[in-house]
């Protein structure tokens, strides 16, 4: 037998294109040029051009198209492809997620100017240059532009003026150019820099991280540690293990707010601040952390949910860190859980991956009960300290004074804490000063024209704000229904209001404000903490910002202002949350030398989350909601699913909802409700309607879903998205 031609087949090649609504696409490889799957290649489409990755043919069924139909790629861009875990990673969300794999590729190349060559960018800043006379708007891009250098259209959203303003700023010599290396390497993490001496038992936990490190080999840890044990300084440990390997290591954190603490204790443990990665980076920022972490350069790498599918070269541990964190769930575009995908790229790149909490999510706790994780506790807080001692106060009894939101008790706690000079913390998670405004005339009430929710006032920024789709309108004097002026009331408190009623009853304290309204940027999150450490702050008022995270040793009381507010609204994780939130921020308190105490105001406080919060007896919460789940066939014992309907027409979303829900398998292990208006009906303009799927954990919801679905085609205007193992439940 003569040797087969050799197969021309073997120059074809799939990709992935980004266009989400088309499939996988065929092309052929020029003889000049090399591809291996993984690879980002530039396509032809149409008259136009796509970038696309190359995927393993047979991972990707799709119609086979003749050989003299293909086209050829037009090129190769020149990064690292994205290696096979990453790829498998990628394929198992857009399946579990019900996501197009397009999308979810997209989350891996997501720095454009990492893609697009050429190592330097030009950058622009203030040149120092005396203005003359300015325009209005170059006297606001003067005064907004200090310290700051970026593109010009970067600097137009900070200095909000146009590109053309800047440009012509740049023209007169007002801005001037920088060339930015923009492949410069980080220096180099030294894990051996600063060695903490750890306790036995958490040398102990260190030692079973650092072994798993070692043996490169994938398990979930789930690192289970009371607020103020060290959770921090032992898997430091394991950071330092991986880095020692010559491997990456990937930190996840819930918000950017706490990165900045993160990076000081970093920077004291490993003498440089690691990588970070965040949506608010600049372009050029972006493109140096997407380069050195694909060619492996980036050492260790802090960010947000989105550093999860960075093509890191030699990935050898990922920490998500306050893993409870209902932040971690995305809740637009691919709807993912990145404490969930992390497990998952651990599994798929073969290494560790620690689970760090106070409070560990029910699921989490499940798992390691049932011996898929491998839970490593630190029972007790570092250096002696004491959890701190909590009381309940019973709002019915001991009443605010009218107007007031702090009970007698706690208004006591406040004085006292001053009188001493120890540090106190008022947390409500509400931002804005009310949540509601109505006129004391006519009745009338302030709701968002775009969405079912009242208008928030915020006293600060004067505006009333939505903080569903972020409407705003400055807040009026009159009554726009009756017009009678100043009738306009505020009802129930939001931390604008708790500040103020605290300037009025201790006029001589420093007060700060921590929102997402106030600590806007990177640089105020430090002023922050820097004032707080030095004791320049004697009352913190906040929302769940400050609950986590911190380690102020002078915080000796906590106040929680409504301990009930995050019970209504039935979701299913109400009472888990509101344990989570209590706990971590009650866990704020006494972590110095001094003892803290905690007063949790409620109407409830017999409720099992109030009564467990009281006794400290988090087993007892946890065993009594697990069981509620178990009857409730909620998670972890069964699954949801959402599936929301929305137009900007009412009708149309409605129609579209009933003609889903007519169709609607019936499965013994699958039960389906709605569709019903979902409780936010009107959502930025769009009215929605709602469809829960709740299905026994050994379903394959997502076939059910996918095949119920499929043969609908609706009006262009109809969205129906899909969310797997919802967290928001509005
Ligand atoms: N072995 C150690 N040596 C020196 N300092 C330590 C050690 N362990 C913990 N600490 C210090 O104790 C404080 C609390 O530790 P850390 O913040 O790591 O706790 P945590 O468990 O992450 O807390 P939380 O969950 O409340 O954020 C920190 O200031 C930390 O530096
Ligand atoms: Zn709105």
């Amino acid at each position: 037998m003569s040797q087969p031609p050799p197969r021309s087949q073997s120059r074809r090649i799939r990709c992935v294109v980004f266009n989400a609504a088309l499939g996988p696409l065929d092309y052929k490889v020029p003889a000049h040029l090399d591809v291996v799957p993984g690879q980002v290649v530039v396509c032809p489409l149409g008259p136009r051009q796509i970038l696309g990755v190359v995927w393993e043919e047979e991972r990707l069924p799709s119609a086979d198209v003749p050989e003299h139909k293909l086209r050829p790629i037009l090129g190769v861009v020149p990064v690292p492809p994205l290696g096979a875990p990453l790829r498998r990673l990628i394929e198992w969300c857009a399946d579990y997620y019900m996501a197009p794999l397009s999308a979810v590729a997209r989350m891996a190349l997501s720095s454009t100017a990492a893609l697009q060559g050429g190592s330097t960018v030009t950058e622009y800043r203030l040149s120092g240059r005396e203005p003359g006379r300015l325009t209005p708007q170059r006297a606001q891009a003067m005064d907004l532009l200090i310290d700051q250098q970026a593109t010009i259209r970067e600097l137009a959203e900070i200095a909000e003026v146009s590109d053309g303003v800047l440009r012509g700023m740049v023209n007169a010599g007002l801005l001037e150019p920088v060339t930015v290396d923009a492949d410069r390497p980080y220096p180099a993490a030294d894990p051996r820099h600063a060695v903490p001496e750890l306790t036995p038992t958490q040398a102990q936990v260190a030692g079973r991280l650092v072994e798993a490190v070692a043996a490169r080999r994938f398990v979930t840890f789930l690192l289970d540690g009371v607020t103020g044990s060290g959770k921090t300084e032992t898997y430091a440990e394991a950071i330092a293990a991986a880095l020692e390997q010559g491997r990456q290591v990937l930190v996840l954190l819930p918000e950017i707010a706490l990165t900045q603490s993160f990076l000081a204790r970093f920077e004291a443990r490993f003498g440089v601040e690691p990588v970070t990665w965040h949506s608010s980076l600049k372009s050029s920022e972006r493109r140096r952390a997407w380069r050195a972490v694909a060619q492996g350069r980036a050492q260790v790498v802090v960010g947000a949910r989105s550093a999860l599918f960075l093509p890191f070269a030699a990935l050898g541990l990922i920490v998500v860190d306050e893993a409870h964190e209902v932040s971690f769930k995305q809740d637009d575009g691919v709807r993912y859980n990145a404490r969930d995908v992390a497990v998952m790229r651990g599994h798929f790149e073969s290494i560790p991956v620690v689970l760090a909490s106070a409070t560990p999510a029910l699921e989490s706790l499940h798992m390691a009960a049932s011996g898929r994780y491998e839970r490593l506790v630190l029972p007790s807080r570092f250096g002696g300290a004491g959890l701190p001692d909590i009381r309940i106060l019973d709002l019915r009894e001991q009443a605010p004074e009218r107007g007031h939101w702090l009970a007698p008790p706690l208004v006591e706690g406040l004085r006292e804490r001053l009188a001493k000079g120890e540090q106190s913390l008022l947390f409500l998670n509400r931002r804005g000063y009310a949540p509601l405004t109505l006129c004391r005339t006519c009745g009338y009430r302030f709701q968002c024209p775009n969405c079912s929710a009242w208008l928030v006032e915020h006293r600060l920024s004067q505006r009333l704000a939505c903080h569903h789709c972020g409407h705003e309108v400055p807040t009026p004097r009159a009554c726009p229904e009756c017009g009678e002026p100043d009738c306009l009331v505020a009802c129930g408190p939001g931390v604008e209001r708790i500040a103020d009623e605290v300037a009025t009853i201790l006029p001589e304290a420093r007060v700060a404000l921590v929102t997402s309204d106030t600590l806007t940027s990177a640089a105020k999150a430090a002023e922050f903490v820097a004032q707080a450490e030095n004791k320049a702050i004697d009352v913190i008022v906040g929302t769940q910002l400050v609950t986590k995270g911190y380690h102020f040793p002078d915080l000796t009381l906590v106040g929680v202002v409504d301990a009930d507010m995050g019970l209504e609204g039935g979701d299913l994780r109400a009472a888990e949350r509101t344990y989570q939130q209590v706990a971590q921020v009650a866990g704020r308190a006494g972590r110095g030398e001094k003892p803290g105490e905690v007063l949790i105001q409620t109407r409830h406080p017999d409720a099992p989350v109030i009564a467990a919060l009281a006794s400290g007896d988090r087993d007892a919460f946890y065993a009594a909601e697990t069981e509620a789940r178990r009857e409730a066939h909620a998670p972890p014992f069964g699954r949801w699913a959402a599936i929301i309907v929305s137009s900007e027409d009412e009708a149309e979303a409605r129609d579209a909802a009933r003609a889903i829900g007519g169709t609607a398998p019936r499965l013994d292990d699958v039960m389906i409700l709605g569709p019903a208006p979902a409780p936010l009906s009107l959502l930025r303009g769009r009215y929605r309607y709602r469809l829960l799927v709740n299905a026994r954990r050994s379903s394959e919801v997502q076939k059910v879903i996918r095949q119920w679905l499929e043969p609908f085609r609706f009006p262009q205007g109809v969205r129906v998205a899909v969310d797997i193992d919802p967290y928001s439940f509005v």
